[in-house]
């Protein structure tokens, strides 16, 4: 019923032998025990290889067995040890892989299929569900919407479809047989964990962490470990607030011991009024203060969370490389730097994720966990948990500068600020507001560092255009004159005093733009308040629209997530995708391309072509979009 040989010396060549299509009857079931028995059992055997006779893979049940009672070895822990096996199984699927057949191809680690192949879960027209694991691994391998349909309708779908659809790994013209066997050779030293679709990647258990920071001024310094000065500046605090209080034993870095004593009673004294606050003991005992990097040697885990530089953040890497065992994962927490080019710099791309915390790191929710194209399953999985374990909210997103939410503010504080330059709408608007509180020199660092702004830019550049589009430079000349927002007292409004958080308006920013308005010629105008709306928010959506098409989203519900949780967006709206659905895609995109012929120089406010195909779709509700987008990351 199964005819077991060894071919190519190592591969395990398995071949259904149930005609007319090698359906699973009771001995079928049997010899596919045995035989997957002998090969993971012998170590000459590296891989395996299943097949079906006479160019069928398996039909499925053996409909003539339904007359009788059931017998044999059931289906399902047989399926299950297949995929859990340590060598690579790989499906030669000629023919049909129907019903139980497919669910055999599902277990596989990997499946190849002829061209001419028809796959499919015919079960509901026998009026039985697809229950020895279909219904679990196919949403899994093809999300629910797709694996859903199938199950439902029971339809069989080509070999094309499912090479679409994800479920098979490579379409063949040639004997799938031969092919899968040269496949099988080449996946042996390939990890299977990510292969097995019943089995979410698990993450690994974290018991030990360390937190790093490291002050901005110190780059160009000269200690002795770096080279620069680890301080645990106040996303290192909080970071280290949140592990101790879950029970994760940290060890915080320090470069010297007077900055080494600060840190550590902030630290302390956070901890102890969280545990007051939560009726607890403090766990004070899990936390250890250092001023030497060698005490890493042992962590399973690091967050870096040193100031945003690239060069710094490079050079701790590099270091931390030297110092920790090879398996400790690294993190970095960056709010828009490449987590791939740090990677690189590693002994472990594969062990290095994003951990993007929002300050108070200790109280905001949200964390977007940010997935390098190295970073494996596993990291992404571990920083998804510790996340979980922090109390975060987490959301995964792919790696590209300013990530998900930070990237959609570059084209709504880019509106906020043409909007301040054409009109008097004074300043009632959140974005200023926020930025004062995050800092102004965050972003003009970020400016300056592409290029839009500082002693990069060609004097013969006329001030407000950049890169061949519109430029704003009033934030760069409130900066100029130090005010940086509520850390130095004075940004877009004043402060009481440094730190202070009572806005009010600043007459020498009107000041300064009545000057700068009469400089260029500008004729400030009433702007309506839909105006204002609508150019920040459906620029902000666009981008979001984008992020999806890119792959850097898995969803839209993650971007809604994102900004209600990381950047104060009004619940009752339900995050900037929803709320776009809300008013309306058709009206959405017929205001962008509005205001996109009124400045043809700003590409933020040309429609993205997702919100263009959805609205040719019929706008459907935001559920559904994601069957629209044409990029998907699996580790998404
Ligand atoms: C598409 C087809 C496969 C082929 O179509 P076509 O090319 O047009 O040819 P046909 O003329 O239709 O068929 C050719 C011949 O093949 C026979 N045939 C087809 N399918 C089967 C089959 N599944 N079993 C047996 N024989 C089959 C057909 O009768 C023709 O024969 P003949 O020439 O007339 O002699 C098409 O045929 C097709 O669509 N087939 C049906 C596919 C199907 O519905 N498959 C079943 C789906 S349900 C399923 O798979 C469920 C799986 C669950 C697990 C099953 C394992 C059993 C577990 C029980 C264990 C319990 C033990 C418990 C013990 C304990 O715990 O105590």
């Amino acid at each position: 019923m199964a005819r077991y040989e060894l071919v190519k010396r190592s591969v395990a060549l398995i071949t259904l032998t149930n005609p007319p299509v090698n359906a699973l009857s009771s001995a079928v079931r049997h010899a596919i025990a045995k035989s997957m028995e002998c090969a993971l059992s012998d170590p000459k055997v590296t891989a395996v290889v299943i097949c079906g006779e006479n160019g069928s893979f398996c039909g499925g049940a053996d409909i003539r067995e339904f007359a009788g009672p059931l017998k044999g070895p059931p289906l399902v822990p047989l399926l299950d040890a297949i995929e859990a096996g340590e060598k690579p199984v790989v499906a030669a699927i000629e023919g049909v892989a129907l019903g139980g057949g497919f669910e055999l191809a599902l277990v596989c680690h990997y499946r190849i299929a002829h061209s001419k192949a028809r796959l499919g879960l015919p079960e509901v027209t026998l009026g039985i569900l697809p229950a020895a694991g279909g219904t679990q691994r196919l949403p899994r391998l093809i999300g629910i919407s797709a694996a859903l349909e199938l199950i439902t309708t029971g339809r069989h779908i080509s070999a094309q479809e499912a090479l679409k659809l994800g479920i098979v790994d490579q379409v063949t013209e040639q004997n799938a047989c031969e092919v899968a066997v040269e496949f099988a050779l080449r996946a042996v030293a390939k990890p299977l964990l990510s292969r097995r679709v019943s089995m979410p990647c698990k993450p690994r258990e974290i018991r030990s962490a360390a937190v790093m920071g490291i002050k901005r001024e110190c780059l160009h310094g000269h200690e002795q470990d770096l080279g620069m000065v680890p301080s645990l500046g106040t996303m290192g605090r909080g970071i280290a607030v949140c592990l101790a209080r879950v029970g994760i034993s940290v060890i915080a870095v320090e470069s010297e011991n007077k900055l080494l004593e600060t840190g550590r009673q902030m630290v302390i004294g956070m901890l102890e009024r969280d545990a007051k606050r939560r009726g607890v003991s403090a766990s004070l005992n899990l936390l250890k203060f250092t001023i030497s990097l060698q005490d890493l040697k042992d962590v399973n885990l690091v967050i870096e969370a040193v100031f945003e530089d690239m060069a710094l953040k490079k050079r701790v890497f590099q270091e931390l490389s030297k110092v920790c065992r090879p398996a400790t994962l690294f993190c970095t927490n960056t709010s828009g730097l490449d987590v791939d080019a740090l990677a690189g710099v590693t002994d472990r791309p594969h062990l290095v994720v994003g951990m993007h915390f929002f300050s108070p790191a200790h109280v905001m929710k949200l964390l977007e966990v940010v997935c390098g194209p190295r970073s494996s399953s596993e990291t992404i999985a571990t920083a998804m948990s510790l996340g979980k374990r922090m109390g975060k909210v987490r959301v995964a997103v792919g790696n590209c500068p300013g990530f998900v939410g930070n990237r959609m503010l570059k084209p709504y504080i880019d509106q906020a600020t043409f909007l301040l330059e054409e009109g008097d709408f004074g300043f009632a608007m959140g974005v200023f507001r926020m930025s004062d509180l995050a800092g102004l020199d965050v972003g003009w660092r970020v400016w300056k560092e592409s290029g839009l702004t500082g002693s990069d830019v060609d004097p013969e550049n006329p001030p407000r255009r950049r890169q061949g589009r519109r430029y704003c430079p009033i934030p760069d000349m409130v900066c100029e004159k130090g005010r940086f927002g509520q850390k130095t007292g004075r940004g877009w409004y004043m402060y009481d005093k440094r730190g202070g958080t009572n806005a009010k308006p600043d007459p020498l920013i009107q000041i300064l733009l009545e000057t700068y308005r009469s400089k260029y010629g500008i004729q400030p105008h009433n702007i309506s308040n839909q105006e204002i709306i609508e150019r920040c928010l459906f620029a902000l959506a666009n981008e979001g629209f984008r992020i999806l098409e890119d792959g850097i989203a898995a969803r839209p519900e993650d971007i809604d997530v994102i900004y209600l949780f990381g950047y104060g967006f009004p619940r009752h709206r339900g995050g900037p995708m929803f709320y776009a659905s809300m008013v309306g895609l058709e009206r959405v995109l017929e205001r962008l391309e509005h205001y996109h012929q009124a400045h043809p120089d700003v590409p933020h406010l040309k429609p993205s072509p997702l919100l263009k195909k959805l609205v040719a779709c019929g706008s459907p509700p935001v559920q559904k979009w994601r069957e629209h987008i044409k990029t998907m990351h699996s580790h998404l």
